[in-house]
């Protein structure tokens, strides 16, 4: 069980670069030592708060894992079960962003070695992100404030400069990558996001414009929770 939070280092004395690059070698450290029983129960957990979180949205975008990611095949499956439609990132040429439809796990291929599984329907534009009503974003870590640390492609943050104005952000993590003592390295190109959800919750950070009337003017979820821990 990996329940404790993550040790951020004090790393003000390094470009934020640098210091994101410290502690994404920490974070994929402990990642890598999930064992299979471990990633399974939390993706199944997982795939229900994020059910919650979604609410009513008719389409959302979400990302294929990779193996000692949080893992969203579970999730995918339940989104589909309810008639979500779901967009995944698709890689072109020098990783630009484009997005197809998620259509079922079968359909999912490894198109390049290293890279997420994709679907093998049309790709879509960068701009078909428009349509997600909701987008959950992969993270290696997020703090308080909703700055989020990902692996260091800035695809998201692209992503999320894209997406409709005021199209709330969630972060998917493992519990202890939810860094409560420390704010996480940022430069002015990050893009905040709006709620985290873990295996064990989720919910909207402070300062989220959701967090009040926006929560039901898009007819997101409410805020929840489980009594198993991950
Ligand atoms: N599951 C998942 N999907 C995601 C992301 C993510 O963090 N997680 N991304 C978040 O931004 C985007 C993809 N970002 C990527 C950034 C770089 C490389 C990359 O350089 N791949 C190398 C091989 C790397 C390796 O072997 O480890 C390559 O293509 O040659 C791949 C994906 C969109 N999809
Ligand atoms: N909107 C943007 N336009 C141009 N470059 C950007 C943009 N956002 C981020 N970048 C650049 O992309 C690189 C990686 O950014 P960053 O470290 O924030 O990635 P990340 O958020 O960890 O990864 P990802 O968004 O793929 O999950 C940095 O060099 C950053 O300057």
């Amino acid at each position: 069980m990996h329940n404790d939070a993550l040790r951020v280092p004090n790393t003000s004395g390094l470009e934020p670069e640098d210091a994101k690059e410290l502690i994404r070698g920490l974070v994929r450290e402990r990642r890598s030592q999930r064992s299979a029983a471990e990633r399974e129960k939390a993706a199944q957990a997982l795939a229900e708060h994020a059910v919650q979180a979604v609410g009513d949205a008719q389409c959302v975008s979400v990302y294929v894992s990779r193996p000692t990611e949080p893992s969203t095949y579970p999730l995918l499956e339940a989104l589909a079960a309810r008639g979500i439609r779901t967009l995944l990132p698709v890689l072109g040429p020098g990783l630009n962003r484009a997005w197809a439809e998620f259509a079922g796990l079968d359909d999912l291929e490894e198109r390049a070695p290293g890279r997420p599984p994709e679907p093998s329907g049309p790709a879509l534009p960068a701009e078909a992100i428009t349509e997600a009503e909701v987008v959950l974003t992969p993270a290696l870590a997020v703090d308080v404030l909703g700055n989020r640390l990902g692996q260091g492609g800035g695809w998201y943050d692209r992503v999320l400069k894209t997406a409709r104005p005021g199209t709330p952000a969630f972060a998917m993590v493992f519990d202890e990558e939810l860094v409560g003592d420390r704010l996480l390295p940022r430069t002015d190109l990050d893009v905040p996001v709006d709620a985290v959800i873990t295996p064990t919750h989720w919910f909207l950070l402070d300062g989220s414009a959701f967090r009040t009337e926006g929560l039901a003017r898009q007819g997101l979820g409410q805020a929840g929770s489980t009594a198993t821990r991950v």
